[in-house]
């Protein structure tokens, strides 16, 4: 006499796949399809695992802020196995008191205001630097790929603040951090039917435990060098990155993390180290091509936000940090990008830990959420009718920010589970762009029209460009 409990409504899945083979290469488009037919809380069974997708910020709303709790762990898969050290820092690792404390510590230690702020002189020698290079080719009118520079510069300014440096001549970050980023963001059949994961079938668990082995010697090789720096001559407060701060952990038994200094041991702090550099460097890069991307097919915007630039910045050299509050049409045009362009479409799946029921519906225990966040910015309900266009100013008499209680700009995430690293994403996206609109306009190599510019998307960890973005710097400062 036990009802059937009522999942929600969703594809009937096949054998084995279930309904993998209508996710297509771009899942956020093909769930968003789906979604218009089952509806925003929508199941379906991926080869043999139980998923929910919520593709409105009204369902986002039970699932990311009502119920947070429930759905604040995350799935087991391979990447978190092998790449995060059996899931030991914040990204990948469960719910629980271990993920608790390693996330109070980068959120009070690594990430805070104070310790971003430090950076701020590095920050502002890398982008003096980066405009150099811009303002070299602009000389003799060479075509740039913003998407490289942008990308060069992010990761700098990353390994510096997390490593210390930023090239190193033993490593190159650059095709380490793009190797791991690759792999583990390829389609890996063996998280979705895991009784195939012993067969290897794509050769993903080989090449996992290779680059594992390559991350993790460099990670090591880093540690032992600032371990013996810090003997010969210990660094003060303000002058440590992450690793040291790591370290220090280590000798501090009388601090507000005692506990954490047991707890994190050596994979832990890789594992840390790992994933700030994923969560930072792919998310900013990748933000600031849409915006600069953007920027160009929209020649209207790009003089609008010249003229704020001008008013605000006057004849300052450079955009600085303080200046960035300022500049309130900026701000408009990185939402309105957020929105039709989000980096990470998908955000992180989540996994729920009891069963619950939401909107008459059972989610069962171990259920992985997925909210299709690319789904929200294309409602004609939330945004009207023109929700297609490009127009910053539609936010302009409209309160909605990221850490809103409405759920439409979730770029970032929000609950338990949101991103940690926000206010330094958003930091670095802002000084980027203001400083490169700033000094240059951007023309299309080829003669071609900004109207002509592509804007497709690739699927991934993140979502990038197709094609890299590619423009004429014309200097103007
Ligand atoms: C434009 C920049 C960024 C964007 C768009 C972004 C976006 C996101 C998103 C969507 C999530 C998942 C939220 C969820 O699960 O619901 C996330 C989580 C995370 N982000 Fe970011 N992020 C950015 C920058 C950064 C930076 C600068 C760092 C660190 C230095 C960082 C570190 C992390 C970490 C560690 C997590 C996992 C948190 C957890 O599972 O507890 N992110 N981010």
């Amino acid at each position: 006499h036990l009802r059937r409990k009522k999942l929600p409504p969703g594809p009937m899945p096949l054998p084995i796949i279930g309904s993998l083979h209508l996710l297509g290469n771009l899942p956020h488009r093909s769930l968003h399809k789906l979604s218009q037919k089952y509806g925003p809380i929508m199941s379906m069974r991926l080869g043999s695992i139980q998923f929910v997708i919520v593709s409105s910020p009204e369902a986002a709303k039970l699932f990311l802020g009502t119920h947070d709790a429930v759905f604040a762990s995350r799935p087991n898969i391979q990447a978190g196995k092998y790449l995060a050290y059996d899931r030991k820092g914040l990204t990948h690792t469960e719910y629980g008191s271990y993920w608790r404390s390693v996330r109070k510590f980068c959120t009070l230690e690594l990430l805070s205001a104070t310790k971003i702020n430090g950076f701020a002189g590095m920050r502002r020698e890398e982008i003096e630097l980066m405009l150099e290079e811009i303002r070299a080719a602009s000389m003799v009118g060479k075509v740039v790929n913003l998407s490289e520079i942008v990308g060069a510069l992010i990761e700098g300014m990353t390994c510096t603040m997390i490593f210390g440096k930023k090239n190193d001549e033993r490593f190159v970050f650059k095709n380490i951090v793009d190797e791991g980023m690759e792999a583990a963001g390829t389609f890996n059949l063996a998280d979705y039917v895991p009784m195939l994961a012993p067969f290897d079938l794509q050769g993903l668990t080989k090449r996992f435990k290779l680059l594992s082995k390559k991350i993790d010697n460099m990670l090591e090789t880093l540690i032992i060098e600032h371990e013996e720096q810090n003997l010969i001559n210990p660094k003060r407060p303000e002058e440590m990155d992450f690793i040291d701060i790591l370290l220090s952990l280590k000798h501090q038994y009388s601090n507000t993390h005692d506990e954490l200094s047991f707890t994190i041991d050596r994979s832990g702090m890789k594992c840390i180290l790992l994933d700030m550099v994923a969560g930072a460097i792919d998310t900013a890069k990748t933000s600031i091509e849409w915006i600069l991307a953007v920027l160009i097919k929209h020649p209207r915007v790009m003089k609008k936000l010249q003229k704020e630039l001008k008013s605000v910045i006057g004849d300052k050299q450079v955009v600085e940090e303080t200046d960035l509050a300022k500049l309130s049409y900026l701000h408009m045009i990185v939402k309105e990008t957020f929105r039709l362009y989000p980096v990470a479409p998908l955000l992180v799946p989540h996994q729920s830990i009891e069963e619950i029921v939401i909107s008459g519906y059972n989610i069962p225990k171990n259920t992985r959420v997925i909210v299709n966040y690319w789904a929200f910015g294309r409602d004609p309900k939330v945004w009207s009718e023109n929700w297609e266009e490009f127009l910053p100013e539609r936010f302009t008499d409209i309160e909605i920010d990221y850490r809103g209680n409405n759920y439409q700009l979730i770029q970032f995430g929000i609950g338990r589970r949101g991103c940690p690293g926000m206010n330094l994403g958003l930091l670095n996206i802002g000084l980027v762009v203001s400083n490169i609109v700033r000094c240059f306009d951007l023309e299309l190599p080829g003669g071609m029209l900004p109207i002509d510019l592509d804007m497709n998307e690739k699927f991934g960890l993140t979502t990038p460009r197709v094609n890299p973005l590619l423009a004429i710097p014309v200097y103007r400062c």
